[in-house]
């Protein structure tokens, strides 16, 4: 961890190389327990008792479709928002109860761009870092800077960044306190290659060095790339929550995907993905993969560009939000 004399790992390695929770037996980073949430005098239920905990050193994924809740959450977890029911904690801090502390432990890199527009990107770090209670921060702002490519911005005032590069100071923004927790909502949503890369590189770090991580995002591959869990909402409830290797073993293991303009036959059509030209099969094993290829000839069914593949995360969540896996 990037450690600061007040702030201790709560993760180190080894001498092995594995990981070592540091905290055993301690807190959780993040707990929720019964959590629910209403709005609109209890017309709109938003989150319906969820509860999970995750570890401290953990890349937790939060993956949910459009409305599924996770901004809710998110919000309870940041003080912006109170739980209709339950509770959240950070690290053992109730986030009501016992708020300036859950703060603390927490840096949030929200999905809104809002700014001081008058401000430079050093001051506004500077500014944040006062909020936080710290002093003398410089040498921590400039390993921020560096680290997430904006070092010849320290000068350049809000207003003048491109919306790639604001995103990059919310980023540091919420990393000025040095925080154990650090939740990312959706930070590569419209972002370019080369920030998502570099923003990658630099959470892996941290995480590595023993900062926990939440995420929440829709970007399927960048969760199966990143996280070692995953919790998958829908309509408010945790509808899944495992090891992301877990999750991906539990799947259709074979992906079928083809350009055709015909239309499918029927014993095909209800498990098929089809976007434009573009149709995606899973299948379990070669049996089902040669009886698929059998009932397209028999139909006479024109395919090209024909790929079998392994399935990956997109193919887990829609299975599991269209709810054909338990
Ligand atoms: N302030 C609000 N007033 C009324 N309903 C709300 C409010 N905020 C969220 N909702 C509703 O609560 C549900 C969950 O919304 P939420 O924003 O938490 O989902 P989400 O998973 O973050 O979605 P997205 O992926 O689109 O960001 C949705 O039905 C949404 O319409």
């Amino acid at each position: 961890m990037l450690a600061s004399p007040q702030q201790q790992p709560v993760v180190s390695r080894a001498s092995t190389g594995a990981p070592v929770d540091a905290s055993a037996g301690g807190p959780p980073a993040l707990r929720f327990s019964h959590v629910s949430k209403t709005y609109r005098a209890g017309q709109v239920k938003a989150l319906d008792d969820v509860s999970f905990d995750i570890r401290p050193g953990e890349f937790f994924g939060l993956l949910g479709p459009n409305g599924a809740g996770k901004t809710s959450l998110i919000s309870i977890l940041a003080g912006l928002s109170r739980a209709s029911g339950g509770q959240v904690s950070v690290l053992g801090h109730d986030v009501v109860d016992d708020y300036a502390n859950a703060r603390k432990k927490l840096g949030i890199v929200p999905q809104e761009l809002v700014f001081d527009p008058f401000f430079s990107v050093r001051e506004t770090l500077r500014i944040q870092s006062g909020y936080f209670g710290v002093r003398n921060n410089d040498d921590w702002i400039d390993e921020l800077l560096l680290n997430l490519g904006l070092a010849d911005k320290a000068h350049a005032n809000m207003r003048q960044l491109s919306g790639g590069m604001k995103r990059r100071v919310l980023v540091a923004q919420a990393l000025v306190h040095r925080p154990p927790v650090i939740v990312l909502d959706e930070p590569t949503a419209g972002v370019d290659v080369e920030l998502r890369q570099t923003l990658w590189q630099f959470i892996a770090r941290l995480n590595r060095e023993g900062h926990t991580v939440l995420l929440t995002t829709h970007y399927l591959e960048e969760a199966e790339a990143l996280c070692h869990r995953i919790a998958m909402l829908k309509q408010g409830r945790v509808v899944a929550l495992d090891r992301t290797s877990e999750l991906l073993a539990g799947t259709a293991s074979t992906m079928l995907q083809f350009k055709t303009d015909a239309a499918l036959p029927l014993s095909l059509v209800e498990n098929a993905r089809v976007t434009g030209r573009v149709v995606q099969l899973t299948a379990h094993d070669a049996l089902e993969v040669e009886r698929i290829l059998a009932t397209l000839r028999e139909a006479a069914v024109p395919i090209e560009d024909l790929e079998i593949g392994r399935a990956n995360l997109e193919d887990v969540f829609i299975e599991i939000m269209q709810g054909s896996r338990a």
